[in-house]
């Protein structure tokens, strides 16, 4: 069995039924429904504002929902049996700045159960171990996010969710931690990465186009460039977009 799947892992890792989430007294989800396979990365991708981290803090359990149903490995999203199991990278990197980028994640192993050892392999395995021992204060953006991702990456979790984890990263590290994300899938982790990126949606197995608070397509790569019969994804979202202007 892969090393992140437990016996108790299902086939289906999140549904997503029906949710509706307001902010600000506005709708940003508007009856969006999904289902996310284990052992899968999907990219969640749309415009500024379409409602992404919205989406991403209703899977973590941390946004209140209007109606609908979250379930992430057969439970209610945020709730306790998820809690060691579903890590959560956000936009902004959670670190300790008065800490050097080895005792950040040797903080978050200590409160997972996990070694100094696996701390070290997990900030080498975001390439920051020449860096272990600068404060978090001192590291330029790219470096805070790859050191909140080690943070995730320790505590080895089933579900990980990224929120723009590549924003100012340069291709080197991006293509990097894209071959990451892939190997953790393999090993049977189900990863959800948001991006506005298109050229990272090739990566994924899976798509997820949000665009004002509803999902205009949720398919692969592939059948998402042979049904609008577009070369790139980036020309397959501005056809669905076109298509449902036209439609309106
Ligand atoms: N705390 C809040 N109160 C009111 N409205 C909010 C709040 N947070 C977000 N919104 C609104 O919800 C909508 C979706 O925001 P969300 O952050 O989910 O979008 P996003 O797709 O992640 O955008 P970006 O790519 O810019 O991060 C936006 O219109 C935003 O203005």
């Amino acid at each position: 069995m892969p090393p992140n799947a437990t016996a108790s892992t299902p086939a289906t890792a999140i549904a997503v039924d029906d949710l509706v989430v307001h902010r600000g007294g506005q709708p940003v989800l508007n009856s969006v429904s999904t289902r996310i396979a284990a052992g899968s990365v999907t990219g969640l991708l749309g415009p500024s504002g379409s409602g992404k981290t919205t989406f991403i803090r209703a899977i973590v359990g941390t946004q209140k929902v209007r109606s609908g149903t979250v379930e992430v490995l057969g439970h209610p999203a945020g709730t306790k049996p998820l809690r060691r199991r579903v890590a959560y990278v956000t936009q902004d990197a959670s670190i300790y700045p008065d800490l050097s980028v080895k005792a950040n994640v040797a903080y978050f192993a200590a409160l997972y159960g996990r070694s100094r050892s696996e701390a070290m392999t997990a900030i080498e395995r975001v390439g920051m171990g020449d860096h272990a021992h600068k404060l978090a204060a001192n590291l330029s953006g790219g470096q805070k996010t790859r050191t909140s991702l080690a943070c995730a990456l320790v505590i080895e979790p089933e579900v990980l969710v990224l929120d723009e984890p590549t924003v100012g990263l340069d291709p080197v590290i991006r293509e990097e931690l894209w071959d990451q994300f892939r190997t953790l899938a393999k090993q049977g982790a189900t990863l959800l990465v948001s991006s506005h990126v298109m050229d990272e949606a090739d990566r994924c197995d899976r798509l997820l186009l949000l665009r004002e608070g509803r999902f205009i397509a949720d398919d692969t790569p592939a059948d998402l460039r042979a049904s609008t019969g577009t070369a790139n994804l980036e020309a397959a979202f501005l056809h669905l977009i076109r298509e449902l202007e036209k439609a309106n």
